[in-house]
């Protein structure tokens, strides 16, 4: 007889207020194997997750690990049974070296206390298995995001995972890091352990899992597939129940100076040098792309843009006029829309209702105001109308923030910041963790507003989304713009070679 699945979920069933968020789902995890879990966004794909992690308990169905049921009333009984789980947020604390950030939590030895000698060579013989070299006494903070993110699969290892749950672990990723990940997971499986992943990138999926399983609106579609013998059109075809149609992104005259930054610079508290001299134009009409690894700056650009941080040196201009003191709140009333890196710190009140989430940062704008006042209905009614027109999917306009899924909350904040008709729209990440289908719709609204002159400076991780949507694309490495490459003729492997500082650069 053949061994029992390492995971086998059936007809998982999980509702909250108003919303089932799973239906009907199913799916196998053979011991040994990648499988991927795809779904629009909404679909119930990290419900699914929390579930198989403890963190939330099924109305109804069975979780069966290695042929037993299990019940796990807290992510401690399922790290017990040898669940993993890597959260899209990573969960370490960054003033913790790597190996105190591995070991917290964990079971010290039998005499109660922690043998760091042994725990240290644990540590590497994890990281030996994993096929990577971290520190274990680096300080986590200071690590690159792909570093954290070896943490966090570290973390897990380490407390014995023998199914290891990703949430988008590619999403932050470059490239080249993406396959270093993929690698990595390869050895897992071939020592035998089982992963789950979420991805919204079809082809990744089919490059790297074993298998896949589709979710539609909370329901199981496609159970267990193999992915050898799907497509990713088949996939997405599955996901949303139509075809997707291919944009084609159009030539665009740029129009007048809109924004410009002239030798920014700032130093930051620890005293790095965040922005090195950066100088940059972005015209109405035009999307200016900013690639780079993250962390070398990009956020800084962003915040300095937006006047959330003030640049120790440099000069910004809008239209001309010298906004160089201003902060956001000036900035936005001037016509510059923000769509920060976090949204969830920068973006939104997460225990607020929708409609109040509506009216940050314009609270004394029309429909929200009538001489001063708050109209809540007004603020409730255009709210519903800026959810139907981007596609947030939940009850109404009262439900808080945080109850959202990833996606809808991306969306909703973008519908938000264009529905002012921004001059300048400061676009960070604007689709990340967005199902392909939703990605095309902000795409097209953002494009909507370049059509009527708003001008864009776009940074993104997707490389993807970079080259197909900038007019121009500058690279930005340790605080400084160091390439300027053609959109156009540039692979997705070349920019991801200038983001890394390689010399020769492409276009
Ligand atoms: N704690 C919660 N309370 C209320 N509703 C919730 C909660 N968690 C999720 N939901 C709802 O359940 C549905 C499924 O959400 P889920 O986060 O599982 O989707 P997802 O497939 O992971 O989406 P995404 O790709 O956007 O991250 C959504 O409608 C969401 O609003």
């Amino acid at each position: 007889m053949s061994a029992p699945p390492a995971l086998r979920v059936r007809h998982l069933r999980k509702q909250f207020p108003g919303v089932v968020a799973n239906e009907d789902v199913s799916l196998t995890l053979r011991a040994g194997t990648v499988h991927a879990v795809v779904g629009e966004n909404g679909a119930g794909k990290s419900t699914l997750m929390k579930l198989l992690y403890g963190m939330h308990r099924p109305d109804s169905g069975e979780i069966h690990l290695d042929g037993e049921p299990v019940r796990f009333t807290s992510p401690r009984d399922a790290i017990a049974a040898g669940l993993g789980m890597v959260h899209q947020h990573f969960m370490l604390a960054d003033n913790l070296s790597v190996l105190e950030n591995v070991v917290l939590g964990a079971e010290p030895g039998r005499a109660g206390v922690l043998d760091l000698p042994a725990a240290t060579r644990r540590v590497e013989e994890v990281c030996a298995d994993l096929g990577v070299t971290v520190d274990p006494h680096a300080e986590t903070g200071a690590l690159s995001v792909a570093d954290r993110q070896r943490v966090e699969i570290v973390k897990s290892l380490y407390r014995g995972a023998r199914i290891l749950i990703l949430d988008e672990p590619t999403a932050v990723l470059v490239p080249q890091e993406v396959e270093r990940l993929f690698a990595s997971l390869d050895r897992l499986r071939t020592r035998g352990l089982s992963i789950l992943f979420i991805s919204h990138k079809l082809d990744e999926v089919l490059a790297v899992a074993d298998d896949v399983t589709v979710i539609r609106r909370g329901v199981t579609v496609a159970d267990s597939l193999p992915a050898n013998e799907v497509s990713s059109r088949e996939l997405a075809h599955l996901m949303i129940g139509a075809e997707l149609v291919r944009t084609e992104r159009p030539a665009r005259p740029a129009g007048r100076l809109a924004l410009r930054l002239e030798e920014v610079s700032l130093r930051l508290a620890d005293g790095r040098q965040a922005l090195d001299s950066v100088s940059l134009d972005v015209r109405e009409g035009e999307v200016v792309g900013i690639a780079g690894v993250e962390g070398n700056g990009q956020t800084e650009l962003i915040e300095c843009a937006a006047g959330v941080r003030r640049p120790d040196r440099g000069r910004l201009t809008l239209f001309g006029q010298d906004v160089t003191g201003t902060n956001l709140r000036w900035r936005r009333a001037a016509g510059v829309a923000v769509v920060p890196e976090d949204r969830h710190r920068q973006a939104l009140l997460l225990e607020a209702p929708l409609w109040e989430n509506r009216m940050l940062g314009r609270q004394s704008a029309p429909p929200n105001s009538r001489r001063g006042w708050l109209t809540r209905r007004a603020a409730r009614r255009d709210t519903e109308r800026l959810m139907r027109d981007y596609d947030v999917r939940v009850r109404d306009a009262g439900v808080a923030a945080a109850s959202l899924s990833g996606g809808n909350q991306q969306k909703f904040v973008i519908g938000r910041e264009l529905a002012g008709g921004p001059k300048v729209l400061l676009a960070a990440h604007p689709t990340r963790g967005v199902d392909i289908a939703a990605q095309q719709q902000i795409w097209r609204r953002i494009e909507d507003a370049v059509a009527a002159g708003a001008g864009v400076l776009l940074v993104s991780a997707d490389l993807d989304e970079l080259l197909t949507r900038s007019d121009r694309l500058l690279v930005m490495l340790r605080g400084g713009l160091v390439a300027r490459v053609d959109p156009r003729r540039t692979s997705a492997e070349q920019l991801g070679m200038a983001m890394s500082g390689a010399r020769e650069v492409a276009g």
